[in-house]
Parts: structure tokens; sequence; C-alpha cells
């Protein structure tokens, strides 16, 4: 239906034109109320310059609090200047009896002389019945109850530039075309907000109970990243009181991924959110600047051909180390080493003063191994030393008096005692030298006492603890008993003892030394993160997810993930079900699926699950796509590397002509990448960008890059290719491959040499 010929075509353009003129009036007050907030911190500066008066401070601070509230709402006011809303429900609340129109945006707007709100914002509980109802009866969740109605009308617009383009409403029988409109539409390369199209079984996901721990599993394209962005939106809007968006984190699994989601939360009017890597979050947290090895370098080394028994057991002493470094009976390893380090935080030895027992070796192990024991070793140290400079406060006094009082006594019988003369005054001279001596020397050990004695106490940096266990297999062998047998605890701690001396770590070992930091010495600064979402988490190990709960100190989590892109399986996890009952408790954690998706066509989806049925995954539930038909992809084989270049550039001239705008060649390894860039980069006008983990994913074009990079990225064309490597029957070549078939979302092949 063209859009003039709509029932409901002039009441909207009158709606549009009504709330567009708001927007504008709402932005004028806006750019005035900030004017004059400006002028007063300017003015109060001015004060504070002559005056010095806290009355300046406090208007400095209140003007830039409300600044700042102002410009938060600034950039949606500005945003909705051209995109108003995009959708509209006409509900009927069942206690107030009466239809009204709700015109859903990303930021609410009220009107002073209005009953509802202007524009309702997205992540408001009625704004729920849109994602959720269908027509009909329907109810929602407010923070106190369960409110029903009646859903009349669900309406969507594409609104551009402030112009209404297209009105669509949708009953029980459409599919939704707005979906479909913007699932076929080409991309860049950067993930968008959905606001308008979020799902049911999403919309479930983002508005979970933010008090229990939330693990999502779906599947590839599913919207996990999507939502994971879109959860932390709706809960900063809806625990505004409570949290500050600074407490929140998301953790991506590298800088090409943290800058491929960048925009969403501005998009969302969401900012100052933490986006980081695992690395980099624990690195900041245990305060080492070591270098961090490439995490992706073992599931390389496990990707290199190996035929021979020597390959074979080196890949498997791999598994075999990463999966304990990754599991909890790691952490009870390095607890015992830490439990075996407290005795050595008890000198044997007395604090004394002036010849006085102070402090006993009994009275001091009882306060390092019991009554401090709830703190990290060297905190108990520093506890002890405040103590012991307690005791020197008190006692100094008392001592000196006592020491004076000893030797008066000792004066006065001489004077009782000894016959007036030369003799008795020798002596009482030298007894009133030794007493200022001695009261000299007391009061000078005052000062020095306490740092003397401190020098008893252990002085080791993280490093060294660490090294101390790891680098030795004796050492490791005795803490972590039967956990490794003998050729991988000779591994284990080759390669660690390695690593540690030229100052580098490999990624499994940052949850240990977190651990170690929290254990012996504390954080410098308790981090102020209260919730944390982990994207890509099938990656992760348990002891991962455990350490990030330890060191937040929260069970505020939201895991998502999907074990059929599981590449990194030997040192993440195979299933949930250890990390919902072991980890979060099973009473306590949610568990939500993700079956749709989103991403692709169903021509592509259902090559992909085929490659995927081959995988060893727990569970395995296949992808159902969004019906939405693309052309059929090819898997084609060729004889020789060359033959594949040239299929190549015929492909890639061929998704450039139908106009995709982002294209994607995946190669199996690096090196392969780097054969397919060479090869492109001879043609002239090909601009090919070859991709690694540091650098950015840019703007549109061909990039190459290795599959393992490309998990959780998306391009509109995608083509895999082989030179002289290939997709085994290997559990990780299978799970490889499955992630780079379901990177595309509108056109896919494969060009293999078959000459291997
Ligand atoms: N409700 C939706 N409306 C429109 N597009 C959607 C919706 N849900 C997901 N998408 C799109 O589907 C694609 C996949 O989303 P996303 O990358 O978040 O999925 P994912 O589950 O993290 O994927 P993967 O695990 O394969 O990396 C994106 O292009 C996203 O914009």
């Amino acid at each position: 239906m063209a859009l003039q010929e709509h029932p409901a075509y002039k009441e909207e353009m009158e709606r549009l034109k009504e709330t567009l003129l708001y927007v504008e009036e709402a932005v004028k007050a806006a750019e005035h109320r900030r004017g004059s907030h400006k002028e007063e911190i300017r003015q109060a500066f001015v004060d504070l310059d002559h005056l010095d008066s806290s009355l300046s401070y406090v208007t400095i601070l209140l003007h830039a609090k409300l600044l700042d509230e102002l410009e938060k709402n600034f950039d949606g006011l500005l945003r909705a200047r051209k995109k108003p809303y995009f959708a509209r429900i006409d509900f009927r609340e069942l206690e107030k009896g009466k239809v009204e129109k709700f015109y859903i945006g990303k930021m609410s707007l009220l009107r002073p002389d209005w009953e509802i709100p202007m524009i309702l914002d997205w992540r408001s509980p009625l704004a729920s019945v849109y994602y959720d109802g269908r027509l009909g009866e329907v109810s929602y969740e407010t923070e106190k109850e369960t409110l029903h109605g009646e859903l009349l009308l669900k309406r969507q617009y594409t609104i551009e530039d402030a112009a209404l383009k297209d009105i669509m409403d949708i009953d029980i029988t459409t599919t939704d075309t707005f979906l479909q409109a913007s699932l076929g539409e080409n991309r860049d390369n950067r993930l968008q907000e959905i606001v308008s199209t979020i799902q049911a079984e999403q919309n479930a996901i983002i508005r979970a109970p933010i008090d229990r721990p939330l693990v999502v599993q779906g599947v590839a394209g599913s919207g996990k990243t999507t939502i994971a962005l879109h959860r932390i939106a709706y809960l900063i809007y809806t625990y505004e009181e409570s949290f500050h968006p600074e407490q929140f984190m998301i953790i991506a699994p590298n800088r090409l991924f943290l800058n491929y989601i960048s925009e969403v939360l501005p998009e969302l009017g969401v900012d100052k959110v933490v986006q980081t890597t695992y690395v980099d979050c624990i690195l900041d947290l245990v305060g080492l600047k070591w270098k961090v090895e490439d995490p992706d370098a073992k599931l390389l080394a496990l990707l290199e051909p190996a035929a021979a028994p020597e390959g074979k057991k080196a890949k498997e002493l791999i598994r075999k180390v990463s999966a304990f470094k990754g599991s909890l009976a790691f952490r009870e390893v390095l607890e015992r080493y830490v439990q075996d380090l407290a005795p050595a935080f008890v000198p044997e030895a007395e604090f004394t003063l002036g010849g006085q027992v102070l402090l006993d070796t009994g009275a001091l192990r009882a306060l390092m191994l019991e009554e401090y024991a709830y703190l990290p070793l060297y905190k108990r140290v520093e506890q002890v030393k405040k103590y012991l400079a307690f005791l020197v406060k008190g006692e100094k006094k008392r001592i000196l008096e006592e020491v004076e009082e000893d030797f008066n006594n000792r004066i006065d019988r001489i004077r009782d005692t000894e016959p007036e003369g030369e003799v008795r005054r020798d002596k009482l001279v030298a007894l009133m030298d030794e007493r200022d001596r001695t009261l000299e020397t007391v009061k000078k050990e005052a000062t020095t006492a306490v740092k003397k004695f401190m020098g008893l106490f252990p002085k080791q940096d993280l490093a060294s603890y660490y090294r101390e266990l790891m680098g030795d297999p004796d050492v490791l062998g005795f803490y972590a008993g039967n956990l490794l047998d003998s050729d991988a605890l000779v591994h284990c701690c080759r390669h660690a003892g390695e690593l540690l001396d030229g100052k580098r770590l490999e990624v499994e070992d940052l949850a240990a030394l977190a651990y170690l930091r929290k254990r012996i010495y504390g954080f410098s600064k308790d981090p102020d993160i209260r919730y944390v979402v982990v994207d890509e988490a099938q990656d992760f190990s348990h002891f991962q997810f455990q350490i990030l709960k330890e060191v937040f100190n929260t069970k505020l989590f939201t895991i998502l993930g999907d074990l059929s892109q599981g590449i990194h399986g030997h040192r993440g996890i195979r299933e949930w079900s250890y990390v919902l009952e072991e980890i979060f408790g099973k009473e306590e954690s949610q568990y939500l699926t993700l079956e749709q998706s989103y991403r692709t066509t169903i021509e592509i989806m259902e090559m992909a699950n085929g490659v995927i049925r081959g995988a060893d995954v727990d569970g395995l539930v296949l992808a159902r796509p969004v019906v939405r038909h693309g052309k059929a992809p090819e898997d084609l084989a060729f004889s020789s590397p060359k033959e594949v270049l040239a299929a190549m550039k015929d492909r890639l001239l061929e998704y450039r002509e139908e106009g995709f705008r982002s294209i994607a060649v995946i190669g199996k390894t690096p090196a392969e990448c780097r054969k397919i860039h060479q090869a492109l980069g001879k043609e002239p006008g090909w601009e090919a960008i070859l991709l690694d983990s540091k650098e950015d994913h840019q703007g549109k074009g061909i990039v190459v890059l290795p599959a393992y990079l490309s998990k959780g990225l998306e391009f509109d064309a995608v083509l895999i290719v082989t030179l002289e490597e290939s997709y085994t029957k290997e559990d990780l070549d299978v799970k490889l491959l499955y992630v780079a078939m379901t990177r595309a979302l509108h056109r896919m092949d494969v060009l293999r040499c078959q000459a291997l």
C-alpha cells in the first residue's frame, strides 16, 4: 500500500509534525538551560577566585550535575529531531478503560500538559507489550505489579530525516516485514541497534531480572551481542537510581570486536559503560605491565597439521595444560600454595621496646593467622604494622617512666646506703648518665622499632611468587597432586618458566595472577564494577568466570555464548551446566536460549548446519533462520591454489557487482590469509585489508582475515578460501568452518583447493 493510501496517513502526518515541533521546542529550551548553567558555572569560577567561597563550589557542582543530566538527554533530543519514534501501540489498560496511543522511541519525552508521554521510551515497562504482545489481551510487569490490558494496534513507521516514509500495521497474520526489510539491508562493518525489531525471545533476555546471573546459549546470528548491548541500555534506564553506567562492564574477545560494537551503546543513548577485553581488564586489576601472548597462539598451534606422533603429543599437552589452568582445581592449587605462604608471615621474634615484650610470638601468630585471616597476607602485615605503632604509642610513656623510676630507685638506694664522699658521687653520676643514655636509647628505639620489626616480614613481588609455583615441577607437582601427569607437569613448568623469565604471560595465567593478587596483596582499590556482561563466553574457562565473580564481588552477570562456536575448546567450556550450577548456583541462575538466527539466509544456514552436525557439541541445537532467501552457496573444489585464486577474483567481482558493501575473504590461518592478501594486492583497485586482532575493523571493502578472528563479526558476503590448508573432520576445524560460514548476511561461497 502506498503511504498516502494508508487510512491513518493524515493523522500520522499531523502527529509527526506536532512531535517534531515539540522536539524542536525542547531542543531550544535545553540549549537555553545549557547556556545558563554554563554561565552560572563561569560566574562561580570568577567568584571563587577572589572570595574562595564554598558556596561557589556548591554552585559549580550543582550546575555541572544539571549540565551533565541535560547533555545526556540532549543527544537523545537531537536524534529525535530526525526520528522521534519508530512505533505506536494503542493500549487499553483494564483499570483505566480508555484507549491511549503510545508512540515508542529511543527516549521518553514528557509534556507537562499531557497525561501520557509524548514519546515512550522503548525500555519502559509498557513498551514491552510492543515487543511481546500480539493484538488482544496482553499484560506487562512494572516494578510493583502485573498490569493487564488490551492491545488494539501495533504500528511501525519508517521515518528518515524527519520525513514519514512508510506506515506498517502489524496484525496476527502479517510476518514481520519490518524485520525482513532490516535484515535484507547491506551493512557497514559495524553492529547496529535493533530497537524497532527486537523479537519476543530477545525481549525476554533484555528484560530478564537483574538480580540473578543470566546465561544465554544462542545460535550463530541470534543477536547475542546485539542483545547484550540492549540489555545494558535497558538495565541502566530501569535501575538508574541504583547503578551508574560506569559500574557496567562488557567484556569482549578483542579490540577488533570492541571496535565493531562501539557504536551501538552511544546510539542507544548510553555511554560511560566500561568496554574492555578480559586480558586488559585483568592486567589492569593485577597491575602488571607484562606482555600477554596472543590468545590465539595456542589455537594456531592446534590447527597445525600434525600427523607425526610428536605433533599429536604436543597438541595433547597443550590441551591438558590449558584445561588444568582453566579449571577450578587450579584455583585450589593456588589456594593451598597461599596457605603455605602464611607461616613465613609470622617471624619467630618478639616485639620489644626498652627490653619489654610488647607482642610475643604467640600473640603475633594469633593476629596474623586468626584475627586478620580474612585479609590478604600483605594487608595483614599492614595491620600488624599499625597495631605495633599503636602499641608503641600507648606504651612508650609507661616504659620510659618505668626505666626512669628504676634508675631513680637505684640512685636513692646509693644515696641511702653509701657514705658521702668521692666514691658515692662517682657512682651517682655514672648511674645518672646511664639513666639518661638509656632513656635516650628507648626514645630512639620507639621511633625505629616498628620499622625494624617489619623488616622481618617477607617482601616479594607477585610475579616471583607465581614463578616459584609454576616454574618448578617439584613445587607445582606437590600442590597439584595427580591433577597433571608427569609429562604435562614438566611441559607446564617449562613453558611457564620460559614465559615468566621473559616477563611474558599467557591468557591462562591471568585468572591465577588475579587470584594470587587478591589473596596475597589485595587490590590497590576495590574495582567499582557491579554488573558484568561477557560476550563470546564459550571461550571462557571455569576459572575465568570464577575470578570475574570474585574480583568484582558480584553475581550480577549476563553471559552469552554459543557452544557450537567453541573454537577455544582447549581452555573454554564445553557445557553451560557447570557454570550455572557450580559457579553461580543452580537455584540462583537463569538460563535462556535463542534458536532463531537473524543474520543469514536459509540457504547459507542450511549449509552451515550441515557442517556443525559433524561436531561434538553438548546438546547441539541447530539454528533456525528467519525466512529470508538468497543465492544458494557453492562449495567448489579446484586442483591448484592458482586456480582457487583465479576463481576467488571472479567471485569477488561478482559480489561487488551485486552491490555488497562489506566483503570478507576468510582463510583458515593467518599464513593462508597473507597469501590470499598478497594475491589480491597485485590487482589494481582491490585494496583488500588484511586483519589481525589489533587492527581496526574500519571501512567497507574487502577484508582478508583468518576464521578464528571472524568470530562475532559479520559481512554482507563471505568467501571462504583454502589454498594449502584444509578444514578436516576434526572438531576444531568443523567449528571454525561453521564460524566462518555463519558470518555472511547475504552471500557465501567456499572455494577449496583439492590437491591436498
Ligand atoms: N531483532 C532483530 N532485528 C533486526 N536485526 C537483528 C535482530 N536480531 C539480530 N539481528 C541482526 O542479526 C545479526 C546477528 O546479530 P549478533 O551479531 O548480535 O548475533 P550473535 O548471536 O552475537 O552472533 P554470533 O554468535 O554468530 O557472532 C546482526 O546483524 C543483528 O543486527
